[in-house]
């Protein structure tokens, strides 16, 4: 997310309404990261609007001064996407909503319905940044997806065949769902999914069908050929952000549980299990012409800042080594193996360059200190580097390890390794 706040309006003139969704709203969305304005009526809302710039807005159909969802209008109007906020249900009203282009309509039903609403400006806030590839050779039906997908502020791709859709997914691998229709020229969409499945497997990027519903049995082969799920046309606008946005949360839940397994909880650098994982290809890239070091370092006398400070003073440290770290070995694979042992994987640079460069890292660390609380810490560390290429990563460690072991007995704040 920006570092800039995003600003929501909510124009709702019921105190009851508005209590609630305040609650809501300061439960769900961190105020480091949205700033909420309440107005009551048309008046309000045009006067904020001209004040600030919103990312998105939650309105009342109807209000006092705008009996008709005219501040629908005016908000659609100044660009800023709407989620409607209606006291009842009818084919008419909703069909109406639907083509004005608000993102959804939420019926004020439950508290649930205003959670879902407040849920929808979170993923708004994420959709931003999602890449959709719409696969379908008709114009007007590409068109009509695309504008349902930017409705919810994704950044859309568009193909008009598989194979065109091959050539943008190779320019545009960030893409996390593909929509892809099933009769196409050139290449048809089970082609496609079939082709696409080789690269990437289903918990990286979604796929979602489309078929016709005179052709029933395409949507499970759809499904059979690789696709996590299937539409049929034709559809409601609601069944297709459904389904997109149920397809990317359960992806995004993968990748969180796959980001909590690989990450050390306390630093959130990485942790062994993936340093050892990803740091076998970066090992079997490594030869005479790429060199690869593998630097060991620990802070030194660490267990006399948890005797002297205590845990949570220990804590508080290496959480500063994580930062000091990341942010030192930004392009490096880092991570935190135990206590408060560290390991840097740095491909490319010879023995000369990574003891430099680690020297120059102890520096820093023993130049700066840390604050925990208003406690002033001191602190060293010592470091290990092996440059050696040996047959495996698993041996580079261990070198490195004895190189630090060695660093230690030597009166520690030091590096040493093979130059
Ligand atoms: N606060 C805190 N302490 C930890 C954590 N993990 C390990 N430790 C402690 O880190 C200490 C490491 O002690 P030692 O292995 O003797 O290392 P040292 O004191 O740095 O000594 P040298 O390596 O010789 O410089 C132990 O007391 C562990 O209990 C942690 O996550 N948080």
């Amino acid at each position: 997310m920006s570092s800039q706040k995003k600003r929501i309006l909510v124009v709702e003139d019921s105190p009851i309404v508005l209590k609630i969704l305040r609650h809501i709203v300061n439960q769900e969305l961190d105020p480091k990261c949205y700033q909420v304005d309440y107005v009551d009526s048309l008046a309000g809302a045009k006067e904020s609007i001209q004040q600030q710039d919103y990312f998105a807005a939650l309105a009342d159909l109807n209000l006092p001064d705008a009996p008709d969802g005219e501040v629908v209008d005016f908000i659609l109007d100044k660009g800023i996407p709407c989620i409607v906020l209606t006291g009842s249900y009818s084919e008419e009203r909703r069909e109406k909503l639907l083509t004005m282009g608000i993102v959804d309509y939420v019926v004020k039903e439950s508290r649930f319905s205003y959670a879902y609403a407040v849920k929808l400006v979170q993923r708004l806030t994420l959709n931003e940044f999602i890449k959709v590839l719409v696969v379908e050779d008709s114009v007007t039906a590409r068109k009509y997806v695309k504008t349902l997908l930017q409705q919810h502020l994704f950044q859309v791709l568009e193909a008009e065949n598989g194979v065109d859709a091959l050539k943008v997914y190779e320019q545009h691998p960030e893409v996390r769902l593909i929509i892809t229709d099933y009769h196409m020229p050139e290449m048809d969409g089970f082609e496609l999914v079939r082709q696409i499945r080789m690269q990437s497997d289903k918990s990286d990027l979604a796929i979602i069908g489309l078929s016709s519903m005179e052709k029933g049995a395409l949507s499970a082969k759809f499904i059979k050929n690789g696709a996590n799920d299937f539409l049929q046309k034709p559809f409601f606008p609601e069944e297709l952000h459904c389904r997109v946005i149920h397809n990317l949360e359960s992806i995004e839940q993968i990748q969180a549980l796959n980001e909590a397994a690989n990450r050390d909880y306390l630093t959130k650098l990485y942790n062994r299990r993936y340093l050892f994982n990803a740091g076998q290809e970066v090992h079997r890239n490594a030869n005479q012409k790429k060199p690869l070091a593998v630097a060991m370092m620990s802070v030194d006398n660490f267990k006399d800042v948890n005797d002297q400070y205590g845990h949570e003073a220990g804590d508080a440290l290496l959480i500063h080594m994580g930062e000091l770290i990341s942010e030192s070995f930004s392009r490096f694979l880092t991570a935190r193996l135990d206590g408060e042992t560290f390991c840097v994987l740095l491909p490319g640079l010879s023995s000369s360059q990574a003891l430099t460069l680690m020297e120059q890292f102890r520096l820093k660390v023993e130049d700066q200190g840390v604050y925990i609380g208003d406690q002033y810490i001191d602190t060293t560390i010592s470091v290990g580097v092996a440059t050696q290429l040996v047959t495996s990563l698993d041996g580079m460690i261990h070198r490195a390890d004895e190189y630090l072991c060695r660093a230690k007995d030597m009166g520690s704040n030091q590096v040493v390794g093979e130059s």
